[in-house]
């Protein structure tokens, strides 16, 4: 029987009616009561580490997490984390980067209605995590919906939906069928050699993330630099691309990239890869040295942002990060 370790967080899935809308509320035993079928094929311990609505979880959860996940990752064949589903797409991909090497399933889950009411997924969700760590996959990944999706590929797309998470240019890593959990990739780690399990938990929040709007004012780059930020994320434009006309972005992220601070530019489409080196709009953004972010999901490149930029203060070393594939979250080449 595999031991696993459940670990709640808060979120709708343990959720109940406050005076101000749905809180968290419900205790990790209160939740294993509701899934006999599991006692009887999972030993499983359980503890509740925090009780937020995922909007409050911020780096400094993402750090404790990793932390009680490495201190128990030993005694455990895996662990199963519940979560908000508002913000569990960048709690896996912190995840994701922080325990490095791991030869063991963390599995993120939760649910759009509580466990406690009528048709709840909450249940399902859980089953579905269950099996997960059955299967032995090695790495973290959100199992929602029947799919278990990498954790760095996941993205909230649905407010209410069942299947509220996609997973973004990447197969799915395992799916629940009516004969049980087709497994399609075991490791989600690219490396060929297991090299040993590592946490490396230190974080910059200093980072920006800013969506670009047709006429964006070149000025607002004058103040992030005025309040220190050491990386930014832009979504660009479609393939990869932003205005140089009339309101020429150009200087600004010259004089950022200057200054030391590492920009990263993605696309706003959700779906397929930047290429920055495209169109004249994309390559104005290169020469300025600004790093691509390729086929990553904006919540994976925030979130590694901000561990590179934990783990070293150098730009050139935070490229050579942008350019290493961690955990399956970026097609390099
Ligand atoms: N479905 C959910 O879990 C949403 C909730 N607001 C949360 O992220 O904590």
């Amino acid at each position: 029987m595999k031991k696993v370790l459940l670990l709640t967080t808060g979120g709708t899935i343990a959720a109940r009616n406050g005076e101000q809308g749905l809180v968290p509320d419900i205790k990790c035993q209160d939740i294993l009561e509701m899934l006999p079928e599991i006692k009887g094929c999972f030993e499983v311990d359980s503890q509740d580490i925090l009780n937020l609505d995922s909007s409050n979880v911020q780096p400094e959860e993402w750090q404790y997490i990793a932390e009680i996940v490495t201190e128990n990752l030993a005694l455990y064949d895996g662990i199963i984390i519940t979560h908000g589903t508002d913000t569990m797409a960048y709690t896996a991909s912190a995840l994701s980067y922080m325990l490095q090497n791991l030869d063991k399933p963390v599995i993120l889950t939760g649910a759009q209605i509580p466990i406690e009411k009528m048709f709840t997924d909450a249940k399902r969700n859980l089953q579905a995590a269950f099996a997960a760590v059955n299967t032995d996959i090695k790495g973290v990944a959100i199992a929602f919906d029947d799919k278990i999706i990498n954790g760095c590929r996941a993205v909230k797309v649905r407010t209410l939906g069942f299947n509220a998470f996609e997973s973004i240019s990447a197969p799915y890593v395992g799916e629940v069928y009516a004969d049980g959990m087709h497994v399609y990739r075991k490791d989600m780690h690219p490396a060929k050699e297991q090299k040993p399990f590592c946490l490396k938990k230190e974080l910059c929040t200093d980072v920006f993330l800013l969506k670009l709007i047709p006429g964006t004012n070149p000025e607002i780059f004058d103040r992030l630099l005025d309040m220190k930020y050491r990386g930014i994320v832009i979504e660009a434009f479609g393939a990869g691309g932003t205005h140089f006309e009339r309101r020429n972005l150009i200087p600004k992220l010259h004089k950022l990239v200057e200054n030391g601070i590492s920009i990263v530019a993605c696309s706003q489409c959700l779906y397929e890869k930047s290429d920055f080196s495209m169109y004249e709009v994309g390559q104005k953004l290169l020469e300025c040295g600004v790093i691509p972010g390729r086929d990553m999901t904006t919540e994976a490149i925030v979130t590694k942002l901000m561990w590179a930029l934990g783990q070293t203060k150098d730009p050139q070393k935070i490229r050579e990060i942008f350019d290493t594939d961690y955990a399956g979250e970026v097609t390099l080449g």
